[in-house]
């Protein structure tokens, strides 16, 4: 019979080892920092990683092992890496962003864009986000909206990102990944959808309902618990408000706001129709300028990785690494690159802030493309 008590008395002294080896190789790594901060080379040697694993695994007795080692080292390794990217920002190593730090953002009397029409929920999250010394004027479409701030036409851009219950707006992540823009803030309005139709309409009469994409999707179960109507999609919520009261047609109706029913003298048939409670909509404000207000909470960022087993994993250690609270995540496709993704991703946290400094530090480096898209 085996001796639990002995065998384990031996881990014991075999980890202690390991422990001492450990502390021994990160006293080394810190070496390697105070050359990299002399020399300037890069924290991140991939060359050297790969020999590295190479011989080391080389090493293993069986395949079980081999695996093992290889995990084991990757991750000694990337533990090496953050204390390294911690001593240079200790050490003021280059700064890691330029953006420039101010205690208000910027915006009385600035212009302001958003896409949709008065009415619109764009332009209610820019009439909660903004004071009224604004001057606003409207576009078609999300894409307009990001080159009026190309062209220098408007200050800042009001555009949807997220709803509670449909998910994100994808196009708005694919725009800020085309136009070198910066997120400057951000406004949550709730969205309360009322189903509207010209005054003297009837429930009963109703065969079309017209509205946005994503409102139809907000009140599928409302919608569908109605044979006899039909749906179709139009450009934004007003814009069906809108056409509704131009169609002279009584068995036309449109899901949208209650204001753009006012706005456009539209009677309420039914309120509260959208599926979830506390239904919000979450919007950012665009800016060409990379300004961060100082009590900025939440970080943005976008990342493209390697296609390798791992990458994603070893870049979210740096938020863990860091004590960094992850809020969220979102993939999308990389257009001509079949299969491959780039990832969205939120973090608590002010560019400041020296484990905010450090962690991105490592992403930069770690990553085949990294970009900030703001902090606010
Ligand atoms: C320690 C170094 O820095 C990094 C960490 C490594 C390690 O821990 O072995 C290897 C290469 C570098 O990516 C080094 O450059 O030697």
């Amino acid at each position: 019979m085996l001796d639990l008590g002995k065998i384990r008395d031996e881990i014991d002294v075999t980890d202690d080892e390991i422990v001492r080896l450990f502390q021994h190789r990160m006293a080394l790594t810190a070496e390697v920092a105070q050359y990299k901060i002399e020399t300037g080379k890069a924290v991140f040697d991939a060359e050297r990683e790969r020999q590295k694993l190479e011989k080391l695994t080389g090493e293993g007795t069986n395949a079980f092992n081999t695996k093992g080692i290889q995990e084991l080292f990757q991750q000694i390794m990337s533990i090496s890496r953050k204390r390294q990217y911690q001593l240079l920002t200790e050490n003021g190593g280059e700064e890691m962003t330029d953006y420039t730090q101010v205690d208000h953002l910027p915006t009385h009397g600035r212009r302001v864009v958003f896409q949709g029409v008065e009415g619109a929920y764009s332009f209610g999250a820019m009439k909660e986000f903004f004071d009224d010394t604004i001057t606003s004027f409207h576009v078609d479409t999300w894409k307009e909206a990001m080159e009026a701030i190309t062209k220098g036409e408007a200050d800042y851009a009001v555009l949807p990102i997220e709803n509670s219950t449909a998910g994100i707006v994808s196009d708005i992540y694919d725009l800020l990944v085309e136009y070198p823009h910066y997120i400057v803030g951000e406004q949550e309005l709730p969205v309360e959808h009322v189903l509207m139709a010209l005054p003297g309409a009837k429930v009963e009469d109703i065969r079309t309902v017209i509205s946005h994409p994503q409102a139809l999707a907000q009140c599928r179960r409302f919608l569908d618990s109605n044979e006899n109507w039909k749906t179709e999609e139009r450009l934004n919520t007003a814009a069906a408000a809108k056409e509704v009261s131009e169609s002279g047609d009584l068995t036309m109706a449109a899901v949208g706001s209650p204001y753009a029913a006012e706005h456009f003298g539209l009677q309420i048939l039914k309120e509260g129709i959208f599926d979830a409670r506390g239904n919000t909509t979450r919007f950012v404000i665009i800016s060409g300028q990379k300004r961060f207000v100082k009590d900025a909470q939440k970080i943005s960022v976008c990342m493209e990785l390697p296609h390798q087993s791992g990458s994603l994993y070893n870049a979210l250690a740096h938020f863990i690494y860091n004590d960094l609270n992850m809020t969220k995540i979102e993939s999308r496709p990389i257009s001509q690159r079949k299969w491959e993704y780039r990832f969205f991703v939120d973090f608590e946290g002010n560019l400041s802030d020296p484990a905010v400094k450090n962690a991105l530090r490592g992403l930069q480096a770690e990553s085949a493309k990294f970009r900030i898209f703001g902090n606010y």
